[in-house]
């Protein structure tokens, strides 16, 4: 194939503007895949992407399609995460690809993702090719989107296919409009190698495949490779794309999309954003672009069961084999035994994983909250990075913490400019900006401190806007807030699992909501339970849980013994996501209570 008749793109979208149903069409299309084997989203291969619905790990796939001219040509198809989580793997994936073709739903228009992704593709120089998505619902306004996007974007929109990708109306003018605007690539065949690492998928016999983009030069089976972050050395085993099922070449070349296998033990050897050269003639420099992506937030996760310890270690190591992202360490409390401390992009990313644990190595779970990393700067002019609040050094040793800020971009109706304003002021937001999209839209600019966003924000931005706002957020580094930690004692014993890092000026309000709901999660014992909320000593808050009145088996009369066996039962059923702490029993959601906040404030 002329590399002048290849085609590189990704899909970019808003979440659920379509880009999993467009792909799916376009895979039918061009017959990449048969009608029978067609199932719906085969791009999302996880089972949990399918039921979330979302996108997570990247695929390519290689199409073939004869055009209007009567030209064949051969696309590469990147299927790229839809989650701010993801950003970073979204932005690598892009620079595999020469064009992005940009999903917008007719009916919502320009969302706070959208224009997230294109300022990525923006930065990869890509070639964008506007797509008005779901035209056939009654609520779609084509021709208003498509001056939204020339205004809000500033892309020429009059050539952007309106589609519905649900019943396939038009999919073949994205065909045509991919060949006709998106660029082919331009990389020297006859140059050293550099092929971008854009993701890896973790094969139990092969190892770590490496999916690659080349940019410059070839790659064949026998090679020696070098990939250039790490260092690592390897020699090919394997060459080949997918289409999507897996199919062996001998070798790839520049515009070429597909993977290597080389019996790679480990995901971090192959690092997202790496550069492959070859190791005898490698390339002068690696591709740009390059970071090691760094966990924005960390929890603990223990093994209900003691005795599933090990078993948890051998399942994040299988985990981590495939998501460069995952870090775990382990980590001991005082209430939860042993378990890991582990480190996540974000909080669906912490989700799937905690999911993936319990589901496919059937290993119960109790998750603390999620913290993010605070540096705690010392009296000594040293600096401690804190990602487990019941770690932060003792008070007096403390000069000043400072916590991560992140610049959060809300996209939001008129309507609602309001309570949105109320929420980020409420969740310590500072106020940078107010862009108008339109006559009905507005994009608030705020720097937030991710802590506050982690928890509860999106939901509560969701529902105060009937889901009509949509957010995007970026880090902006560290600033100085008046922290400390508050601790939760329950029975007059600080629990370390449940300690939080608190803004003081919120901590009052906070340690009451906290003693609150662990009132009413945590179920009547034989004696009576005090809780209190307390910083550095001083208790800010309390509540005591009345002690249990009634024994449940008193109710049983004589030797009725199937009927205490059952309630028995039945009590050990409602126990399984319990944990004793000290002479207490403490359910799953307490441990999480330090998350919502609904009445604070
Ligand atoms: N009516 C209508 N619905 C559509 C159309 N295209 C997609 N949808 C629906 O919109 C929802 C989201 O579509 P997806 O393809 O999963 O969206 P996505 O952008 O891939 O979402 P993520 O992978 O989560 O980012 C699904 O329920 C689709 O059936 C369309 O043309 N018309």
């Amino acid at each position: 194939m002329k590399q002048s008749n290849i085609r590189n793109f990704s899909i970019i979208a808003h979440i659920d503007h379509g880009k999993s149903t467009l792909a799916d069409r376009i895979l039918e299309l061009t017959e990449t895949v048969e009608m029978r084997e067609m199932k719906s989203q085969l791009l999302d291969s996880m089972d949990l992407e399918r039921e979330r619905g979302i996108t997570i790990k990247l695929n390519a796939v290689q199409l073939k399609y004869t055009a209007k001219d009567g030209e064949d040509y051969i696309f590469h198809l990147i299927d790229t995460p839809g989650h701010v989580d993801f950003t970073y793997e979204v932005s690598r994936s892009l620079a595999a690809c020469d064009g992005a073709v940009l999903v917008v739903d007719a009916a919502q228009g320009i969302e706070a993702q959208t224009l997230a992704n294109v300022y990525l593709a923006l930065d990869n120089d890509l070639e964008i090719l506007p797509v008005i998505n779901k035209i056939d619902l009654p609520s779609a306004r084509p021709d208003e989107i498509m001056q939204e996007i020339e205004d809000v974007i500033g892309l020429d929109a009059s050539y952007a296919p309106q589609i519905s990708a649900k019943s396939g109306l038009h999919v073949v003018d994205v065909l045509e409009a991919i060949v006709k605007y998106i660029p082919a690539p331009t990389g020297d065949v006859n140059a050293p190698l550099k092929a971008l690492v854009f993701d890896s998928v973790y094969d139990p016999y092969r190892g770590v495949l490496a999916l690659i983009s080349i940019k410059e030069g070839s790659i064949k089976v026998g090679d020696m490779i070098k990939f250039m972050a790490t260092g690592a050395e390897y020699e090919v085993l394997e060459v080949g794309i997918r289409n999507p099922k897996e199919v062996k070449k001998q070798q790839l070349v520049t515009g070429e999309v597909g993977w290597i296998s080389a019996a790679i033990k480990s995901v971090k050897d192959v690092r997202v954003g790496d550069t492959i050269t070859i190791k005898n003639n490698p390339a002068a420099e690696p591709l740009a672009g390059y970071r090691i992506m760094n966990p924005t937030v960390y929890c603990g996760l223990y093994p209900i069961d003691n005795a599933k310890y090990n078993d948890m270690r051998e399942a994040l190591e299988k985990l981590q084999l495939n998501d460069a992202a995952l870090q775990f360490e382990p980590e001991t409390s005082q209430a939860l035994g042993f378990g890991f401390r582990c480190g996540f992009l974000g909080l669906l990313h912490m989700d799937v994983i905690q999911e993936r644990i319990e589901r496919e190595y059937n290993i119960p779970l109790i998750a603390t909250a999620p913290s993010v990393v605070y540096h705690a700067y010392l009296t000594d002019g040293s600096m401690v990075q804190v990602d487990n609040p019941s770690f932060l050094p003792d008070p007096q040793k403390i000069d000043h913490i400072e916590e991560p800020y992140v610049k959060a971009s809300i996209m939001v109706p008129n309507d609602f400019v309001g309570p949105v304003m109320e929420l980020c002021q409420k969740k310590r937001g500072n106020y940078k900006d107010m862009i108008y999209i339109d006559d009905t839209r507005m994009n608030l600019i705020y720097e937030l401190p991710l802590s506050e966003i982690v928890f509860d924000f999106f939901d509560r931005l969701k529902s105060l806007s009937k889901g009509y706002a949509s957010f995007d957020y970026e880090l902006i580094g560290y600033q100085t807030s008046r922290l400390a930690k508050m601790d939760i004692l329950l029975n007059g014993e600080i629990v370390d699992a449940l300690s939080t890092i608190v803004h003081r000026d919120f901590a009052y309000n906070r340690g009451k909501s906290i003693v609150e709901k662990l009132k009413k999660l945590i179920p009547k014992h034989q004696f009576e339970i005090p809780i209190q909320a307390a910083i550095g000593g001083k208790i800010i808050a309390r509540s005591n849980i009345k002690s249990l009145r009634k024994n449940v088996l008193a109710k049983c009369y004589g030797g009725d013994i199937s009927r205490k066996k059952k309630l028995l039962e039945k009590q050990k059923e409602g126990k399984k996501r319990m944990k004793s702490v000290g002479s207490v029993e403490v359910p799953q959601e307490a441990f999480m209570s330090v998350l919502s906040m609904d009445e604070e404030n």
